[in-house]
This record gives structure tokens, C-alpha cells and sequence, in this order.
């Protein structure tokens, strides 16, 4: 569904990204780990066509995605670490989840979007219902691959896993692929059918085991 071919970027001067090659197949749950500052956010925001990479080749379904239309919600969507960041923090949540199309309510339930949020603001959410609201808001009917970076970092631990298993569990209905980019390998190990990492620019398996028996 989506291969990433020999990319690489530099950013003031130092290679982040340097030959880093990936493959992902429809439904699949990918974790992508590497320490901090390899490059795994710039590498998200690549796939995302929120960045040009200074070299290198995506291809969706065969074809090179086109670029960003104001309206026409793109098939990969990046969901970052920050959901403060993501949505306007004047905004009501009904506004948030519009996001040019209706919501669509199976994922509003599933991800456990509750109706009596719809007037409340940002800063009215705790950081689990934040989390949710700006995850629905990415969901569209041509979604391909949703790439999470490190969206349960500010969760505890039993949030963190409700919202993983909702999430995992919608997309796996609808054959949408994930990438989990996390630095907890207990979570690629919990819910992802495989995990690569960065290492020096490039994406490599992890040490150990870095195939899954199962899925979420
Ligand atoms: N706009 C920028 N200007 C300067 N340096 C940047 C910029 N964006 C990213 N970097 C640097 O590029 C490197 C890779 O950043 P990136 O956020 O992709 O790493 P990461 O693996 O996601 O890190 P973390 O796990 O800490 O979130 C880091 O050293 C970062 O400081």
C-alpha cells in the first residue's frame, strides 16, 4: 500500500534521515522505535506530505500521492505527540471533528467521542478526551494509514491502553494501516504485528524480536 524509498533529509546541516527505505500493507499495525532524536517525528511528517524529503521516493497504491488540497483530506494523516497542538483551541469539539466532512459516528464510538463534549473546548477536555476528539477528527473514508507519534505519551497507563485497543481495533475493521511511533517497545509488543526502528537514518528490524505471534 505504501513503500517509502531511499529517503533522506537534512535539517541545519545534519542528516536525520539517510536511505531510509519502508514498506506497509493495508490493516497492518507497524511500531517505529529509535531513540530520541533519530528522526522518527521528521520521517512521520515525510509519509504525512507535511515535509519534502530532500531525496528519495512514496508511492501509494502505486502512484505518488498528490499533493495537499485545502477540503480533500489526504489518505495518510499524522496524528502528533501534542494533541494541544493539533486543534484550534478556540474551537468547540463539534467544529474540531467537522473538519469539512460530518463526523462519522462508528468512530466517534468507537473511540469513545461522547456527544456531550460537542460544545466544549480544548481546555474543557481532559488529555484522554483530547486525545480521542483528535484522533476522530482524522478519520475520512479514503484513510490509508494513520500515523500515531507518540499520542499516548502524556496518558497513564490504562488510558494509554484503552485508547490503543479502540484505535488498533477500528483500523484493523476498516484495513486502515498504523504506524506507532513510540519509544516503548512494550507497546509495539502489545499492539503492533511487527516494529522497525531508526537507527543512523535508516530503518532497520530492532534487536531481539522485532515480528509479533499476534496483533492487538
Ligand atoms: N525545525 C527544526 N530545526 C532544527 N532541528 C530540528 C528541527 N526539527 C527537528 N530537528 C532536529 O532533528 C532531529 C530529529 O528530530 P525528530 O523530532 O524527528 O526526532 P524523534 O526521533 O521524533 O525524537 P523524539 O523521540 O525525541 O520525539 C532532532 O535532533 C531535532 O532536534
Amino acid at each position: 500500500m505504501l513503500t517509502a524509498r531511499d529517503l533522506a533529509h537534512a535539517i541545519g546541516g545534519r542528516r536525520i534521515l539517510d536511505g531510509a527505505d519502508l514498506d506497509l500493507a493495508r490493516g497492518e499495525v507497524v511500531g517505529l522505535g529509535g531513540p530520541s532524536g533519530s528522526g522518527k517525528t521528521t520521517l512521520g511528517r515525510i509519509l504525512a506530505g507535511r515535509l519534502a524529503p530532500d531525496r528519495g521516493e512514496i508511492r501509494l497504491d502505486g502512484a505518488i500521492p498528490a499533493p495537499a488540497r485545502p477540503g480533500v483530506p489526504a489518505p495518510v494523516q499524522h496524528a502528533p505527540q501534542s494533541a494541544e497542538l493539533a486543534v484550534d483551541p478556540r474551537w468547540p469539539v463539534r467544529r474540531i471533528l467537522a473538519n469539512g466532512l460530518p463526523p462519522d459516528p462508528e468512530v466517534l464510538d468507537a473511540l469513545g467521542v461522547r456527544t456531550e463534549w460537542a460544545d466544549r473546548r480544548p481546555d474543557q477536555l481532559s488529555g484522554g478526551e483530547l486525545a480521542r476528539v483528535s484522533l476522530a477528527r482524522l478519520f475520512h473514508p479514503g484513510l490509508a494509514l494513520l500515523i500515531c507519534d507518540e499520542i499516548t505519551s502524556q496518558l497513564d497507563a490504562i488510558e494509554q491502553d484503552r485508547l490503543l485497543r479502540a484505535l488498533t481495533r477500528l483500523c484493523a475493521g476498516r484495513r486502515i494501516a498504523v504506524l506507532l511511533i513510540s519509544h516503548a517497545g512494550a507497546l509495539h509488543a502489545r499492539f503492533c504485528d511487527r516494529a522497525m526502528m531508526l537507527d543512523g537514518g535508516r530503518i532497520v528490524r530492532p534487536p531481539g524480536r522485532a515480528r509479533f505471534p499476534t496483533g492487538a
